[in-house]
Order: structure tokens, then sequence, then C-alpha cells
């Protein structure tokens, strides 16, 4: 069922968005929009469609955007039971840790911008983009982005197509370029293993290595095997088929094992070989949240070199990979998109009232892609 609160947030000095405003596409009413938030860390029940004032510009290379999309994402349920509250913490504006917008992505248009915001972004273009994890977040009717995490929407997909690729995309980036190492490589010669490319993450990887030429072995359930061959991979297993550890090993060496599915380094059969495995689920946040920062960064620091002291003489790193706001990193991806080198994966979408459901739906795994919020015109 859901609850509605009454948030409203004391209105900060409009330092920065002087002249730039385009009041036309703001709500009729600016202190009463709508978010999904969370006052309380815990389970799904604690969402709440908070009523809250328009967030107001208060750094100069900030645009506000009417948001139109916002996609769902692991991280998001994570965050509603406190993954990651002690760093996030360190960096929140105002120390303001609730009420707290989940929602790292989106696609909408720019209602307002701050004076550092060039002449590239205009009041009216529809961009889309990611919101740093310490940010309040994009699951909101409007939301406050910098101008370096944006890029103009590409004009072949819908608002909701466009939400759904920037954080999934920004993670494999992070997962497979920055941890994986493969800015430092010749990707076209690098063999790749995608441990669950079903996923949001996966479709995204998949594609963007496709783009570069690499080889691409990857793993899933038998039901999307078409769909991940349709992405562009070399060679699909079926992950549930006894066989499939021994076809794998016979594809040779890889240069990265990404894992988007919570496979474990210590799960990996001896018979794979690789150089890097990339794990998207480090232990980091959670040894934090548990242990306090610096216990938790100093155990974090143990775990990764216990994992790695065996693996480093037998000449291959096990790594943890993030989720990287990084802006040449975006604009390599919507370069990409834009020549539709990578293509939108939808498994559902549901409208902004219904977001719990697409959570429960994320909960339950097994996605094809992403779910994507669809704002529509109910402001
Ligand atoms: N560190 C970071 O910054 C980030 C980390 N992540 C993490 O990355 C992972 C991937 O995220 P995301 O793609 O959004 O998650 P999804 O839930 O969208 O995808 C996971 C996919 O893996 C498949 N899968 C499950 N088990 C296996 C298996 N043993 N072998 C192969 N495939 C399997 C699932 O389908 P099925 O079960 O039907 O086979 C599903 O399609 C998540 O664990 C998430 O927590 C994500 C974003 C940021």
């Amino acid at each position: 069922m859901i609850k509605i609160k009454n948030t409203l947030l004391p209105p900060f000095p409009r330092l920065f968005c002087n002249r730039h405003s385009n009041i036309a596409n703001k709500p009729k009413t600016l202190n009463k929009i709508e978010a999904w938030q969370i006052h309380n860390y815990g389970d799904l029940n604690e969402l709440q469609l908070s009523q809250m004032r328009t967030p107001v510009i208060t750094d100069p290379d900030q645009i506000l955007i009417k948001v139109e999309a916002a996609s769902l994402n692991p991280i998001d349920k994570a965050m509603i039971g406190g993954y990651g509250r002690r760093i996030f913490n360190l960096f929140r504006e105002n120390n303001l840790e609730f009420p707290l917008t989940l929602g790292r992505d989106f696609c909408g248009e720019i209602v307002e911008k701050g004076h550092n915001v060039g002449r590239s972004y205009q009041l009216g273009d529809k961009v889309y983009g990611f919101i740093p994890l310490h940010k309040q977040g994009s699951h909101s009717q409007f939301a406050l982005v910098n101008q370096n995490h944006i890029c103009h929407k590409p004009s072949h997909l819908s608002h909701v197509e466009a939400a759904s690729i920037p954080y999934a995309a920004m993670t494999a980036y992070g997962g497979l370029y920055i941890a994986g190492g493969l800015l430092m490589k010749d990707v076209g010669r690098c063999q790749i293993l995608l441990l669950g490319a079903s996923g949001g993450v996966g479709t995204m990887a998949v594609q963007l290595l496709k783009a570069q030429k690499a080889k691409v072995v990857s793993t899933c359930s038998a039901d999307a095997v078409p769909l991940v061959k349709a992405l562009g991979a070399d060679n699909v297993f079926d992950y549930h088929q006894a066989n499939y550890e021994s076809e794998v090993a016979a594809r040779g060496r890889y240069d990265v094992i990404l894992d988007c599915c919570k496979f474990g380094f210590e799960n990996l059969p001896k018979s794979w070989k690789y150089t890097n495995f990339v794990n998207l689920n480090s232990p980091l946040l959670v040894n934090t949240d548990e242990q306090g920062l610096i216990l938790g960064l100093t155990t974090s620091a143990g775990n990764l070199l216990s994992s790695n002291i065996f693996s480093i003489l037998e000449g291959r790193s096990i790594r943890w990979g993030f989720f990287v706001p990084s802006t040449s990193g975006f604009q390599f991806i919507d370069k990409l998109v834009k020549r539709q080198r990578i293509k939108p994966v939808i498994h559902k979408v549901f409208k902004f009232h219904e977001l719990p459901k697409g959570l429960e739906m994320l909960s339950a795994g097994h996605l094809r892609g992403k779910i994507v919020v669809d704002f529509g015109e109910n402001l």
C-alpha cells in the first residue's frame, strides 16, 4: 500500500540558479512534488511516497531535472537496508541522511541550471545520466544532477529506454575497464568471461565489449541464451547444464572474468584460467557498515590481500569492481549508444506510483535487463 508522508524541507537560498529557469515545466505547487524516500533503514516497507519541496540548486555545476524515467538497481534495495551508510554519510551534504531518496539514474528535461553550466545544456533539453551514491537520487519528480554526469538523450531512444542505461553501463565500465584493467589493453585482442550476462550489468557488458571487438564468453540461464547471443556474445553457456564448466574452460584463458551474479571467487572451477577476476559485490561497504570505518577498511584490505596471496603467485589477481561516476566513461558509453552499438534491454516498466512493485520484482531476481519506472505525465 502507498503511504504518503509530508516532509517539507526548509528552503535553501537560490544562490546559483539566477535567471536560468523554466518555470513552465515546474509543478504548479512548487512545495509539493513527490519522491520515493526512506525515513529509516529496514525492508521495502520503509519506502514511502513523500511530499517534498522541489530541490534547489546550491552548486554552480548543478542542473535541476524534471525526471521522466529512472531505473531500479540492486543498490536501491540494498540502500534501503542501510548498505554503505557509513561511507556514503561521510559525503552527504548538510549531514542529511534522512529522508533519503533512492534512484541512481534517470532521463528527463532540464528545467533550471547553475551559472557554471554552459550553453551546451539549455533549458528544455532532454538528457540522461547518473547520480553518485552519496547524493539524493532520481526516484523523485525533480532531481539535482551534476553537469558532468549527463549527456543529451539519444534521439532514437524513448525516455524509458534511455533511463535504463546509465548506472548499469557505468558499473560494467567500472568493472571491466577500471578494475579489470581493459583501459590499458587492446580490447579487441582480449577474451572476457561474463558470469550473469542476462541481468542489467551483464547485458551492458556484452554490448560494450562487442563494440570493441573483444571475444565474449558468457553464462546465463537457458531462457536467456537467445537474448545474450543476440547482444553479440560469441559463446553463451547455460550454467544449469552439467558440462558448462568444461565448456567455459575449453575456451582458454580469460583476460577478465566479470562476476555479475555473486558467483564468488571461491566458487570458480580450478579449470578456468584467467588474469583478473572482478567481483562486483565486494565486502568493503558491508564491513564498514558492520565494523565502523577503520576496522571495516582494515578487514576489507585483509580480505583482498588474503584472496590475492596465492592468486598473484599464479599470475592472476582478484579485484573489486564498482560503479564509477566517470565523466569520460559516460561520454564513451554515450557515443556507443548514439551509434546504436549499445541498445537498451528492458525487463519490465512500472509506473511511478508502482515503484515498490518494481523493487519487489527486482528482489525476486531472474531479471533480463533492467526494470524502469516511467514517471509519465503525473506532475
Ligand atoms: N559494486 C557496484 O558498484 C555495483 C554492483 N552491482 C552488483 O552487480 C551484480 C549484477 O547487477 P545487475 O546486473 O543489476 O543484477 P541483475 O539481478 O539484473 O542480474 C543478475 C543476473 O545473473 C543471473 N544469474 C544468477 N545466478 C547466476 C549464475 N550462477 N550464473 C550465471 N548467471 C546467473 C540472473 O538470472 P537467473 O537467476 O535467472 O539465471 C540475472 O539475470 C549484482 O550482484 C549487484 O549487486 C551492481 C551495480 C553496482
